[in-house]
């Protein structure tokens, strides 16, 4: 069915060449006679000629008919008081008849005027004439046009052509498919309520936006469809001007300068109506899975950038690719490793560990069974996120199906005591992202994927069903992607971008104000961070063959203790022992063993 009709300028169907006249025989020097039959514009002819004729009669028709509906009060239906609406009936009856011995008598008189036949004539046409205003004033009304705004920019379609739309798109029957709201303008487009027919639902809708917006002639991400609480055949549509999401939409964290709320929610990005999504990361973990290129870093960043201007979170960053992606947050990291899955087991282990200290400490002092910014400052503990990018390289390591143990059970018992964990993969496959990790990150934003079974392999099996496939998302379309946060329906949203210098400049603001913070980490400076933990310890050594522990602790500096170098030098099999320096006999390590362990790592 056609939805906006549009005016296309047809080359002639038949023309000289196909025409069913046999060509004659030119004749030189004689003008040529080109004979068109053009069926096309024949039926055309006819058809204006049809409704020019129809016209007069149908508005006369249906001046007859609301004249008729008002001399019987339609319009009082509803009255229960009989007496009353009889005696409306009565009232409008009598002037009914008034107007019609009016107007006889005018025809009478104009015939005795100018004569029978005339007087008849003008009597007639002037309501034929009132007939054809009225018909013609209602089908410039109904044309399915497009409506031209006051700026001359196209505006918000008229309701029928919404609810012609609906039914080409097959959202549901015509039959009762109607709009309960009218069109209003929405932010940098318009919106409205459609009623689907009864029996229809609104979630069977989800996922046809591109049906519709092909049946209104705009463009499929310009759609977007949302379910009305309380109403399960209703559905909201809004339509935006102009992609929203081929806007590139700065992070709003270049113009923090003041400590940010963390628990909050960090800024994600700009949804299809343009509003900002947030991410309560300390409710859940998150998952970020998308093809190379499609804006995981891009998103990823966002959120180490909110952590690192809310000033205590600890962010700890371990990165699979190796490419330096996460370069300007080290300044501020607690720990930046790249390519040591040893280094991830030992840190997610120390995670595993600070976790239940919370929990003892929770359940010690009654003060709930989540942390809250007010237990936080209480019990002196800080939220840890634990980014993992490349999750691949981790979980195909030889420490994989150890680390994924670990990962599993932070993911899921981990942020209600402020330990958080991001992965982000390139890969969905399930040696990418093992079955048990995907089923405890209930935060997945799924960002351009290669196919339907990808998009599925993030946001769950039928997503895709339900109209939520990310695989659909035109390539051209970086940073946008699909989140799903349990207990919400998913939505469509473009990441805020950070660009490099912007990165630079979020993460100099967030140094200086961890620095009045006193939060900075101990090493406190780009120039000291190195690999991983065992390096660090390694450095804190120094050129010492052999050292106790409590001095190498003293060397390490705050935030260090022995359970932590334990736990950092577990995975490569370095444990402390006894060792006599300076005639004192006490647990300690040797530089030997450690430099032998790391080169074999
Ligand atoms: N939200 C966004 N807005 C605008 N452009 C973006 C956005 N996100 C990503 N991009 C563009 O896409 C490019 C790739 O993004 P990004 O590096 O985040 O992808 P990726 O998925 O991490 O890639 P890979 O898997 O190869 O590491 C960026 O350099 C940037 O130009």
């Amino acid at each position: 069915m056609a939805i906006i009709s549009r005016r296309i300028d047809q080359p002639n169907p038949i023309s000289d060449t196909t025409s069913p006249f046999p060509a004659r025989p030119s004749q030189p020097h004689a003008p040529r006679t080109v004979i068109r039959w053009d069926r096309s514009r024949v039926g055309a002819q006819a058809r204006v000629t049809v409704r020019v004729a129809s016209a007069p009669v149908m508005g006369t028709g249906r001046l007859a008919s609301v004249a008729w509906r008002w001399v019987r009060a339609d319009d009082y239906a509803g009255a229960t008081d009989f007496k009353w609406l009889e005696s409306i009936r009565k009232r409008r009856r009598r002037t009914a008849g008034v107007m019609a011995g009016a107007y006889a008598l005018a025809t009478t008189y104009g015939a005795s005027m100018i004569g029978g036949p005339g007087a008849l004539a003008v009597a007639v046409s002037t309501v034929l004439g009132v007939g054809t205003a009225v018909e013609v004033r209602k089908r410039i009304k109904d044309r399915p046009a497009p409506m031209v705004g006051d700026t001359g920019r196209r505006a918000a379609p008229r309701e029928q052509m919404v609810v012609q739309a609906a039914v080409a798109a097959k959202l549901g029957k015509e039959e009762g498919m109607r709009l309960a709201k009218p069109i209003v303008k929405d932010g940098l487009g318009w919106s409205t309520v459609l009623q689907l027919p009864p029996g229809d639902k609104a979630r069977k809708c989800l996922g046809m936006e591109g049906n519709f917006a092909s049946a209104l002639g705009v463009g499929e991400t310009q759609v977007v469809f949302d379910l009305v609480d309380g109403h399960a055949g209703q559905l909201v549509i809004f339509v935006a001007e102009s992609d929203p999401f081929l806007q590139l939409y700065p992070s709003p964290l270049t113009r923090q300068r003041a400590p940010l709320d963390f628990w909050q929610g960090v800024p994600a990005g700009i949804n299809g109506r343009g509003n900002e999504e947030r991410l309560r990361l300390v409710e859940a973990s998150l998952l970020v899975a998308g093809e190379p290129r499609a804006g995981k870093s891009a998103a990823v960043n966002g959120i180490i950038g909110a952590a690192a201007l809310a000033v205590t979170p600890k962010i700890h960053l371990f990165d699979g690719k190796g490419a330096g992606d996460h370069r300007p947050w080290r300044k501020i990291a607690h720990t930046a490793v790249k390519r040591n899955a040893p280094a991830l087991l030992a840190h997610l282990q120390e995670m595993q560990a600070q976790m239940e200290r919370v929990f003892d400490l929770l359940d010690e002092h009654g003060g709930g069974t989540k942390l809250t910014p007010e237990l936080c400052r209480r019990f002196g503990v800080d939220v840890e996120l634990t980014v993992v990018d490349e999750t691949r390289y981790y979980v195909t390591s030889p420490q994989g199906d150890e680390i994924v143990d670990a990962m599993v059970d932070i993911a899921s018992r981990g942020p209600a005591a402020g330990i958080l964990l991001v992965l982000a993969s390139q890969r969905m496959t399930t040696d990418a992202i093992p079955g048990p990790l995907k089923g405890v990150c209930s935060l997945r934003w799924a960002m351009r994927c290669p196919d339907t079974t990808a998009s599925n392999a993030v946001l769950g099996q039928g997503a895709a069903g339900a109209g939520y496939n990310a695989s659909e998302i035109p390539r051209t379309h970086r940073g946008v992607g699909i989140l799903d946060a349990d207990g919400d329906d998913p939505v469509k949203l473009r990441s805020y971008f950070l660009d490099d210098p912007d990165l630079v400049a979020v993460a100099e603001v967030a140094y200086e104000l961890r620095r009045a913070a006193g939060t900075l980490p101990v090493h406190g400076d780009a120039a000291e961070i190195t690999d991983d933990l065992a390096s660090v310890i390694l450095a804190a050594i120094g050129e010492r063959d052999r050292i106790h522990t409590e001095d190498l602790i003293a060397s390490l500096g705050a935030g260090w203790d022995a359970a932590r170098i334990a736990t950092a030098l577990r995975p490569y099999g370095v444990t402390p022992g006894p060792l006599k320096i300076g005639g004192i006999n006490r647990q300690g390590y040797r530089r030997d063993a450690l430099e032998a362990a790391l080169l074999a790592a």
